[in-house]
């Protein structure tokens, strides 16, 4: 049995050097093997002071060094289809940032060499789903404490937008979260989704229609709506209220320290997904680690990423048409079951 995972980390951009720091101070059980990046120097700058990593310009390169036996994948999502496919080919174990891929049918794609490979390799970076909050309302849903679950009200706002960020981002790159975590919350596929596009911010860069308001059906009729604003200036921001039969529960909301001095009173707003989200990321990657060194794989599975690819694909076409589009889904392969 692997006694280290010795990570080749592709992409040394803002996602990639956050994790490259956890691998190499946080998380026990794993090293930096390689950093990858088509800019070479971001690749070099990102391996100072870890001894033994090497800096690459080429994906490929990495797979093929004896030295790596793990992959943590945090290129542009476009681009994970081939890096995926490649290291499925390696059966070694891969962490794969979010989107799996950013439609169905490449998401597609990689669920059929996965089952091809006849076991379970990837982990998509659905970092939620081992956020404190998230997992106390996921237990509270699932033990039942408050009666059914009726509606779900989420809000996700950022600061700013990185550039290129277009206006069907706000769906494949932002609310791919929402999608994942209603999946989660509910244990339900979504059936399907509506975005209406109102008032919009002048703060926006062109092209994009900010904010927009998602609306979701499951399959046992839970409905759900996502405010997603990303260009609020304000800082960072997610949250989620959930209402029950018996109760409602709220999570994201503001931390503390609330302090009163000098005549004020209040604390401090959020600034990024590093700082909301850090301890998330630090479970994740270590829950991937641990089951990669017993040989297993765990957390939201290629079938999750395919699932929300196919709602990306219905987010994105009810962006255009206004109208309720249903999400189109293929039969789960057992592997997933
Ligand atoms: N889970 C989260 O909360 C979270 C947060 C941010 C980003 N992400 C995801 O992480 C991924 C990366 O996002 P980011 O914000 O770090 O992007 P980024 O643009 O900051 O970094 C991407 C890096 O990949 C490099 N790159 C591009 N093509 C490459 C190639 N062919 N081979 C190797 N390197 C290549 C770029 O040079 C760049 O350094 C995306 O999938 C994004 O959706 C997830
Ligand atoms: O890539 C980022 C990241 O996934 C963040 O968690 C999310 O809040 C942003 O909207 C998205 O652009």
């Amino acid at each position: 049995m692997t006694e280290t995972l010795r990570v080749a980390v592709i992409g040394a951009g803002r996602m990639g050097t956050d994790h490259i720091q956890r691998l190499s101070k946080r998380i026990h059980g794993a090293e930096v093997a390689a950093v990858v990046d088509v800019d070479l120097a971001r690749a070099q700058a990102a391996i100072e002071g870890i001894p033994g990593a090497v800096a690459l310009a080429d994906a490929e390169e990495a797979l093929n060094n004896g030295d790596v036996n793990a992959v943590l994948i945090a290129t542009p999502g476009f681009l994970h289809e081939d890096i995926l496919l490649k290291a499925i080919a390696k059966d070694i174990p891969i962490l794969c940032e979010k989107p799996l891929t950013p439609d169905a049918e490449s998401s597609w794609k990689v669920v059929e060499a996965e089952v091809a490979l006849g076991h379970k390799r990837i982990q998509v970076g659905f970092m939620r789903r081992f956020d404190a909050e998230y997992a106390a309302l996921g237990s509270v849903i699932r033990n039942n404490e408050l009666g059914e679950l009726l509606m779900l009200h989420h809000q996700h706002r950022n600061p700013s937008t990185p550039e290129g960020f277009t206006n069907e981002m706000l769906i494949n790159d932002s609310v791919v979260h929402e999608f994942d975590a209603i999946r989660f919350f509910t244990g339900e596929e979504i059936t399907s989704i509506q975005v209406r596009l109102g008032k919009a911010t002048k703060n926006a860069p062109n092209g994009q229609h900010d904010p927009q308001h998602v609306l979701l059906e499951t399959e046992s009729g839970v409905l759900a709506d996502v405010e997603i604003y990303v260009n609020a200036k304000y800082g960072y921001e997610v949250g989620t209220q959930a209402s029950f039969e018996e109760g409602v529960v709220s999570i994201g909301g503001d931390k503390g320290p609330y302090t009163r001095s000098a005549g004020r009173w209040g604390g401090n707003v959020t600034p990024g997904f590093e700082e909301r989200f850090g301890a998330a990321y630090d479970v994740e990657i270590q829950s991937w680690v641990d089951a990669a060194l017993s040989g297993e794989i765990g957390g939201p599975t290629a079938w999750d990423g395919y699932a929300t690819a196919a709602c990306c694909e219905a987010g994105v076409e009810a962006q255009k048409n206004g109208e309720k589009v249903a999400v189109k889904l293929a039969a789960k392969p057992d592997l997933y079951k």
